[in-house]
């Protein structure tokens, strides 16, 4: 498409410059000999009424013919893009005033505007140009407006108003550049409309006039003789297309580019990655993944931020999942749910759901699997929602997809399932939409629409990070409800150490993509065994905490995600790594009957509650003159509660 593209500009573009030097005097010069002639040799499409040669004067009418094109389209561009951008920086009532006026001028069809204004600003082609960028202004308002709304909401733009950016600024800084693209694939194609509709406004007499002349006028004097002689008419007919049609390629082709341009690089299937028989099935198993990985594609690498996670959940289970930004967990989440972003590729050696292998059964197979078993809660209840949905709809509708349950039905299970989060408000509620709640209400409607499913499995990514702690302590008691009521098996993502210490029964523990440690999350504060889990454990803060020393962290930033060096993820933080840490990758292996570490020296179980208790007994041992082993937690513990 883009070398016919190029063939067709091309075509056009010799004329355009070279008419008026090439063929402008043949076009004028007039020979009454030679009069409404037909096709000759000399004259290859005849001769007008004074005998002028009408293939000069088609190769001589390109520049005025495209030209006025152009300009029409650039300045109706100027203006409407203008109009429709200004809604994103203007105020409330401002904004719904330019709404209203780009509706107003889209109500009359663009051809009769253009005519209009034609007879108003008199035949011409200067008035016609100016009369086609009135009428195409509004459809170019209209899409930039449209364009410019999903610019308006988002956060850069509330920052650069908090900045206080004057309108204008905010229009050529933050909106225009945003919104660029679309609009000059819109212009482009727009251009190849404007030319046909000039050449329309030439024929009816309003354009160009003799004795000026562009495609447009000389179709319109060819059909005077059409039936004894169509060439006349028919050659600018073609020409009017052919350019028509050039320009609306090069706008597929810009759009093509563009495409390809924002589409990332696919990624290529990730290596060492030996297809797995897997183990077989645990009969209280909910979910059983092996050796689960996540490749991403970038615009110019290969991200892979799951390398290899080996998970398993029995029924009714609590399993935290840890580990700090970027380690993957939302990533493995989403995997497991089967709802990675478009051109992430998610392979695995063994991924069972509820008895039945993924591997084994059909897309659709899975996702409905998943659709009645699984359910997700995200961080953000606002944008878990379809703000334009009443509630009630959203919470029936998948027992009414995937059960068929009338709607009825579906609503008195909607209203049960909200008595059971304690939300009042009943049917008054299912009527509402989302942003009629707040962020802890639309969190529990969202945990009692999934509910209504009664899944097998929840799979809650940070359900409580967006919420107050006294909203946060509601939402686990609810997750916890529903675990002990249903059997449900939890998967819990968060950062909240505590938390997840205290909700769960075990805890993975995640790190550069993978588990680097599985362990009971009673376990977790004083049994962690991995270098890592110690560390982020001992820099969880707490009331106890010395306040005149800063808050412990872990010294280095997380492994790059396109990384392919093989090693613990870990090595280069880790205060106790060995020589083959930096060049042997670490699996998961057992260290008890519940404990599983991929490390290649795991510490040795710390005397007491983490690091808070060692270095509390280090300072009660030197104060009681005893060794530090010789002081028990209990010791410590006791201490602490008699100094709070
Ligand atoms: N659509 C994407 N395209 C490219 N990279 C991505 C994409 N989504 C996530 N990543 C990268 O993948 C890695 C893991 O992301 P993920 O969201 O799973 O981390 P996380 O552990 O859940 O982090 P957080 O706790 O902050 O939510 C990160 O390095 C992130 O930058």
């Amino acid at each position: 498409m883009g070398a016919t593209t190029l063939v067709m500009l091309g075509t056009l573009a010799v004329p355009a410059v070279a008419g008026a030097v090439l063929w402008r005097t043949a076009a004028d010069r007039p020979d009454p000999s030679a009069v409404l002639r037909g096709p000759t040799a000399e004259h290859l499409l005849g001769t007008d009424r004074l005998g002028r040669d009408l293939l000069a004067r088609l190769l001589a009418a390109t520049w005025p013919s495209l030209l006025p094109a152009v300009a029409a389209t650039l300045l109706g561009a100027a203006a409407g893009i203008t109009l429709g951008a200004l809604t994103a920086v203007v105020g409330g009532r401002a904004r719904r005033l330019l709404g209203a006026l780009i509706n107003l001028l889209l109500a009359f069809p663009a051809l009769l505007v253009a005519m209009f204004f034609a007879a108003l600003f008199g035949a011409g082609a200067d008035g016609a140009v100016c009369a086609l960028a009135v009428a195409c202004a509004p459809g170019f308002a209209r899409i930039t407006q449209t364009l410019a709304a999903t610019v308006a909401g988002t956060d850069f733009m509330a920052a650069a108003r908090v900045l206080g950016l004057r309108r204008h600024r905010l229009l050529l800084r933050h909106v225009l550049p945003h919104i660029a693209e679309p609009l000059v694939l819109n212009t482009t194609v727009a251009a190849g409309s404007a030319l046909v509709a000039l050449s329309g406004l030439s024929f009816l007499g309003l354009g160009a006039q003799p004795p000026s002349y562009d495609w447009g006028l000389l179709l319109s004097q060819g059909l005077d003789r059409i039936y004894t002689e169509p060439l006349p008419a028919v050659a600018p007919g073609i020409a009017i297309a052919f350019a028509a049609v050039a320009f609306q390629l090069l706008g597929e082709v810009l759009a093509g580019a563009a495409a390809r341009r924002a589409r990332p690089r696919q990624p290529e299937e990730p290596t060492a990655h030996p297809a797995r028989a897997g183990r077989p099935a645990a009969a209280d198993h909910v979910l059983e993944v092996e050796d689960l990985r996540v490749v991403l594609p970038a615009t110019d690498r290969v991200v892979r931020p799951v390398r290899g996670v080996t998970l398993a959940l029995r029924r009714g289970e609590m399993v935290g999942l840890v580990g700090e930004s970027g380690s993957g967990k939302s990533l493995t989440a989403l995997a497991i749910a089967d709802l990675l972003p478009d051109g992430a590729r998610a392979t695995w050696g063994t991924h069972r759901f509820l008895g039945a292998d993924a591997g084994s059964s059909s897309r659709g197979e899975r996702r409905r699997r998943l659709a009645t078993g699984m359910a997700m809660i995200f961080q953000n209840p606002a944008s878990a929602f379809n703000p334009s949905l009443r509630i009630g709809t959203q919470m029936t509708e998948a027992v009414r997809a995937h059960h068929g349950t009338p709607r009825a039905q579906a609503v008195e299970q909607a209203l049960a399932a909200l008595q059971r989060v304690a939300l009042p408000g009943g049917r008054r509620l299912l009527r509402s939409r989302p942003f009629q709640l707040s962020g802890g209400q639309r969190q529990r409607v969202a945990i009692a629409a999934a509910s209504m499913m009664r899944p097998a499995l929840i799979v809650a990514d940070e359900p409580t990070t967006a919420l107050d702690v006294t909203v946060q302590r509601q939402i686990m008691d609810l997750l916890r409800r529903i675990r002990r009521d249903d059997a449900t098996a939890i998967l819990f993502i968060s950062h909240d150490i505590a938390l997840v210490a205290d909700a769960c029964d075990r805890v993975l523990v995640m790190y550069g993509g993978t588990i680097v440690e599985n362990l009971p999350a009673r376990e977790l504060a004083a049994g962690a065994r991995h270098p890592y889990t110690r560390m982020l454990v001992a820099s969880v803060p707490d009331l106890a905490a010395d306040r005149d020393r800063p808050l412990r962290t872990i010294e280095g930033g997380p492994p790059d995600p396109c990384a392919t060096a093989p090693g613990c993820p870990f090595h280069d933080r880790c205060p106790h790594r060995l020589d083959r840490c930096a060049v042997e990758s670490p699996v998961l292996s057992p260290l008890g009957p519940e404990h599983e570490v991929a490390c290649w020296g795991p510490l040795p179980p710390a005397p007491f509650r983490g690091q808070r208790v060692t270095e509390a007994a280090a300072t009660e041992a030197a104060e009681t003159g005893m060794t530090e082993t010789d002081v028990t937690e209990t010791d410590v513990v006791e201490k602490e509660e008699a100094e709070k």
